[in-house]
């Protein structure tokens, strides 16, 4: 599959050898798509302002979050049921990140247990693997989930805080997709009771969580935890006060609310508000190196990609999410070039421009 040299053509490959049902699930959005769309458009619609013979022959992406390290900032969001992507599912991402030395988010709904996912990424010789977790009413269930994650050995706990109830994909809805085929369960529920024919308990997505969830949540582990989800600058805010390591501006990629703005307008004022106590990362509809630079430019620490990987999974297995994580970094250390800087750590809000 090296023929293919864009993220979009990932995307492409995949809808080719998915069965239509797991491509939508994957691809799609919320109701009207209005906020998916905007994610990319957002994009778009910022320019990238270069400066010239700044003597720069060198560049490092290397960047550090938190107690982890990656040989770049661009990272892998947390997504959901990758064997619906590829037979190995979580252990072929895990390898994958592995190999780019970059950070790897499994899920909490991840179809490999987050034991075997680590595993994977150390067999692969090393990539921090960090754990993303829906806060449980229940705080013995959510202590087991988390226990279990630290065990594992993961780095850091990121709590998704965007979903009081599942968003509703109208994909989903019209093609009946409600459920993991059989044989496919998340792994990490299994054995916490629930149903006595079907051990593996269900993932509970809750109105009734707040931040006093947080406190329980902070008061149960020593480590960091990112707060995912958050478009609100005073929630930003509340986060720290209530104990997060870092803030990751997300919209889930359009999944959740539909027409919440996209994440890199509303990156600027997130940063402002948390006024470099924390590092802010930031994920949704980043398809190219440009970008990633441009997020970069505007505060994130770094990026998270969703789809994209899932898409390489799906083309290509593990070697297609390495070459999803490939390109990105070349298309951004190319970038960087263009750019006249050295490091991400050089770009800052002067490097964008909004197109009129
Ligand atoms: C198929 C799929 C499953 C996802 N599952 C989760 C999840 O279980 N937990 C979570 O916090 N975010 C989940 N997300 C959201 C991603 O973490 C991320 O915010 C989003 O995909 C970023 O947008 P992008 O796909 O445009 O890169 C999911 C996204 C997709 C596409
Ligand atoms: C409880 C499953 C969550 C999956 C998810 O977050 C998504 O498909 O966006």
């Amino acid at each position: 599959m090296n023929t293919l040299i864009t993220i979009r053509e990932y995307e492409t490959a995949a809808r080719a050898v998915l069965d239509p049902v797991h491509f939508d699930y994957v691809s799609g959005g919320a109701r009207d798509e209005v906020t998916l769309r905007e994610n990319e458009a957002a994009y778009a619609r910022l320019a990238l302002l270069p400066r010239v013979l700044r003597g720069n022959p060198k560049r490092t992406l290397e960047t550090r979050l938190l107690n982890s390290r990656a040989s770049m900032p661009i990272i892998l969001s947390p997504t959901a049921f990758h064997k619906l992507m590829t037979g190995d599912g979580e252990l072929a991402t895990a390898r994958a990140a592995a190999a780019a030395d970059t950070i790897m988010i499994t899920g909490m709904a991840a179809t490999v247990a987050v034991a075997d996912v680590v595993a994977a990424a150390r067999a692969a010789g090393g990539g921090d693997v960090w754990f993303q977790l829906y806060l449980q009413t229940r705080n013995d269930i959510t202590a087991e989930i988390v226990s279990r994650a630290t065990d594992a050995g993961v780095t850091a706990v990121v709590v998704t805080v965007d979903s009081p109830v599942l968003g509703a994909g109208d994909r989903n809805i019209r093609n009946g997709f409600t459920d993991l085929p059989p044989g496919l369960a998340c792994e990490n529920l299994r054995g916490l009771g629930g149903d006595p024919t079907d051990r593996v308990r269900s993932i509970e997505l809750s109105a009734e969580l707040s931040w006093e969830h947080l406190d329980r949540l902070r008061a149960l582990t020593e480590l960091p935890i990112v707060l995912k989800g958050t478009a609100h600058p005073d929630d930003a805010r509340l986060g720290i006060e209530h104990g997060a390591d870092a803030i990751m501006v997300s919209n889930h990629g359009g999944r959740q609310l539909d027409g919440i703005p996209a994440t890199v307008d509303l990156l600027p004022d997130v940063v402002a508000a948390v006024d470099g106590r924390v590092p802010v990362l930031v994920d949704g509809g980043i398809r190219r190196g440009t970008d990633v630079a441009k997020a970069l430019a505007l505060g994130a620490s770094a990026i998270g990609i969703g789809r994209p990987i899932m898409w390489g999974l799906a083309a290509a297995g593990e070697q297609g999410a390495r070459n999803v994580l490939e390109i990105l970094r070349s298309e951004l250390d190319h970038t960087l070039a263009l750019l006249g800087v050295e490091s991400p750590a050089e770009l800052g809000s002067d490097w964008v421009v909004t197109k009129p």
